[in-house]
């Protein structure tokens, strides 16, 4: 049989189970054959000896004795009941060994006695099992050895694994920030890791608390994903991630509860390379596009790797930094357009009723007080997975700006990170994300994952490294905070979940919601066709589009070249330009250049070129190769987009030297 570390068997019958279980409690039982055994050799070898009586009676009174002063190490109870225990089984062989074991009373003191105390210790030994240590601390025992004695501990909550101990610290002396530091010695002196072991304050007072102990990692078994848990619900309902070390669901809430007094929340994962972060981020996206009232804005630098099959069921999938500059510029249009239509039709959140076509005259937009039949407005997850260079970008003050507002426009932020540490996010933007879901990372990153006060209950991210994928702590609203220093499990995804992912992404697709007129118009005012919206096989949806869709070719995109200039052909050769001309023109080649007009025609084709393309943000870099192919400078390059923004058919981005194209349809 293999066995753990701990003894127990790995893989055994249902026989060895039970040994195993039985093992801690034999020996009491051990000890009473033994002493029926002792007693009939010691009466076989000094039947009627006067000196083995006097010699044999000494002994067990020392044995007493010494079990009494031996025990001083122990609680009180325990060093009584040893020293009874080693009277009465010493008294009893010397008198089975004098008068033999059957004479008088002696067999049935054996019979009864024996077991009584084989029992009590058996007792003892469960007792022990499920509180370990706290029964020993009520004489300060554990507490002082973990440098808080003087503190009380009252009666433990018992469950099957898990303890709950109140503590009463020294009034004056100790505070409970000195229980959250002797949490390791805790747990080194109950021969735990350090994460069965936690402390929540008690917020009324200093000096009290619970102290949290879960001695069976309840964790290690690996649960697979299967599919959603509430496929059609309401984005609303809980999205379970997992489960916790106790059994318990792990479960977030995205959208604020008004009822509840919840608020909506931005979630940042976190975790280092192999924590099973990759795997999380699916467990939380499988969740959200499962239901019925949620479109989702994807930004994924890394192509897709990981999230391809469920790619089908996104409202917009943006790869690649440029793709994600858009959909960040889409989301800061789309935050003021669904504030105002929340509050147009009467919501101060977003609330899944939000979502339902507004046939309530209570949430109605017109002025007479009827029902105004406007679309819902689903809610909105903006996803950027390894965000750290779209946040750097970005800017600190713009995505704080952005986290603040979006709250009240039904959107939640989802960020990940390739590694939690403040060089990958600055402190003002950690702090805008106000949930996270924290998984193995660097000891040096916990402070960054994870609240100080998290830290200090007993959570521990840093001791799993990557060692213990997907485990993790969630600090969330609308889960008790006594709960955010309890570890919980994700599920994992293999390769087997493919297809069912694919089944969900087709799902979505075709029952999922898609994008509300205000939110798709917003995407569209700025992104152009670079966003879509998510079409259902066979169906076009070009009504989010607002440049023609033959217009690909940039020299005849209709829409897109200013109608006096549409004879113009921009391929036909150009007359060479004057030297000298007006145009600061530098670091110039000599050769075949276009006049000041025909460039300035050549750079709005350009434009129109990129939009067609839904290259929405471009910079001089975009323009290295068309630079050289018109032998034109950077320099005039710059100095037009500058142009082009006063005009209003660029805008200018956080970024310097970067520019957002104006949808044509909606340029100044
Ligand atoms: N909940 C889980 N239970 C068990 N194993 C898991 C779990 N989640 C992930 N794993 C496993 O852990 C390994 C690492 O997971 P994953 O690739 O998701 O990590 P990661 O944090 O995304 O790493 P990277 O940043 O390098 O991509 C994989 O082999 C995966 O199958």
């Amino acid at each position: 049989m293999v066995m753990d570390p701990h003894g127990g068997p790995e893989n055994g019958t249902v026989r060895a189970y039970l040994l195993h279980r039985a093992k801690p409690h034999l020996p009491p039982w051990l000890v009473w054959g033994a002493a029926g055994v002792a007693g009939a050799l010691g009466h076989w070898r000094w039947p009627d000896s006067a000196a083995a009586g006097v010699g044999l009676t000494l002994t067990s009174v020392a044995l007493a004795g010494g079990t009494w002063l031996a025990g001083k190490a122990a609680s009180t109870q325990r060093r009584i009941h040893s020293a009874i225990t080693v009277a009465a089984g010493s008294a009893w062989v010397t008198a089975a060994c004098l008068a033999g074991p059957t004479a008088g009373p002696i067999d049935d003191l054996y019979l009864m006695g024996g077991p009584a105390l084989a029992l009590s210790w058996n007792v003892r030994v469960v007792l022990r099992h499920n509180t370990e240590g706290l029964v020993a601390s009520s004489d300060g025992g554990l507490l002082a050895k973990v440098g808080l004695a003087r503190a009380q501990i009252g009666a433990a909550k018992v469950e099957p694994n898990r303890v709950t101990a109140p503590l009463a610290l020294e009034p004056g002396e100790q505070t409970n920030e000195d229980v959250a530091k002797a949490l390791a010695r805790i747990a080194s002196a109950l021969d735990l890791p350090r994460s069965a072991v936690r402390y929540t304050p008690d917020p009324s007072s200093e000096r009290r608390g619970d102290l949290v102990i879960v001695p069976e990692d309840m964790l290690a078994e690996v649960v697979e994903w299967e599919g959603p848990s509430n496929l059609g619900g309401s984005i609303a309902d809980p999205l379970v991630l997992g489960r916790y070390d106790d059994g318990a669901p792990l479960v977030i809430w995205l959208p604020g509860d008004p009822d509840a007094g919840r608020n909506s929340t931005h979630v940042l994962v976190a975790g280092g390379t192999g924590s099973g972060k990759g795997d999380t981020a699916l467990n939380l996206l499988t969740e959200v596009l499962s239901r019925r009232d949620v479109i989702v804005w994807f930004s994924d630098p890394k192509a897709f790797q990981d999230f391809a099959p469920l790619r089908p069921g996104l409202d917009w999938a943006a790869e690649g930094g440029t793709q994600t500059e858009i959909l960040v510029a889409a989301v800061e249009a789309a935050i003021p357009a669904r504030t105002r239509w929340l509050g147009a039709h009467g919501y101060r959140q977003w609330v899944p009723e939000a979502a339902q076509v507004q046939n309530d005259a209570a949430h109605s937009c017109r002025s007479d007080g009827t029902a105004c039949g406007c679309a819902g407005m689903p809610f909105l997850v903006a996803w950027f997975e390894e965000a750290a260079n779209t946040l750097r970008n970005m800017g600190d003050d713009a995505f704080t700006g952005i986290a603040q507002e979006a709250r009240s426009a039904g959107i939640s932020l989802i960020v990940s990170l390739q590694r939690p540490s403040y060089d990958q996010m600055s402190t003002s933007t950690r702090a805008s994300l106000p949930s996270v879901i924290a998984l193995g990372c660097d000891p040096r990153d916990e402070g960054f994952s994870l609240p100080d006060e998290v830290l200090a209950a007993g959570a521990h991210p840093g001791a799993w490294g990557n060692r213990r994928p997907g485990y993790c702590y969630a600090v969330s609203p609308g889960i008790p905070e006594d709960r955010y220093p309890s570890p919980g499990r994700t599920r994992r995804f293999t390769l087997r979940a493919v297809p069912v992912m694919e089944r969900l992404a087709a799902w979505a697709q075709h029952n999922g919601a898609s994008a509300d007129p205000v939110t798709a118009g917003a995407a569209s005012s700025v992104a152009g066709r670079a966003y879509t919206g998510r079409t259902a096989p066979g169906e076009e949806r070009t009504a989010l589009t607002v440049v023609d869709d033959e217009g690909d070719d940039m020299h005849h995109g209709g829409l897109l070249v200013d109608p006096e200039d549409a004879h113009i052909d921009p391929e036909e050769e150009l007359p060479d330009a004057q030297e000298g001309d007006d145009a600061p023109i530098f670091g110039q080649e000599t050769g075949h250049k276009p006049s000041p007009e025909e460039a300035r025609r050549l750079f709005a084709s350009a434009l129109a070129e990129f939009e067609s393309n839904g290259l929405m943000i471009i910079g001089p870099k975009d323009f290295m190769d068309w630079c050289d192919r018109h032998h034109l400078s950077r320099s005039w390059v710059s100095l037009r987009l500058k142009e082009a923004a006063e005009e209003g058919r660029l805008e200018a981005t956080n970024t310097t030297g970067r520019w957002r194209i104006v949808p044509t349809a909606t340029a100044a």
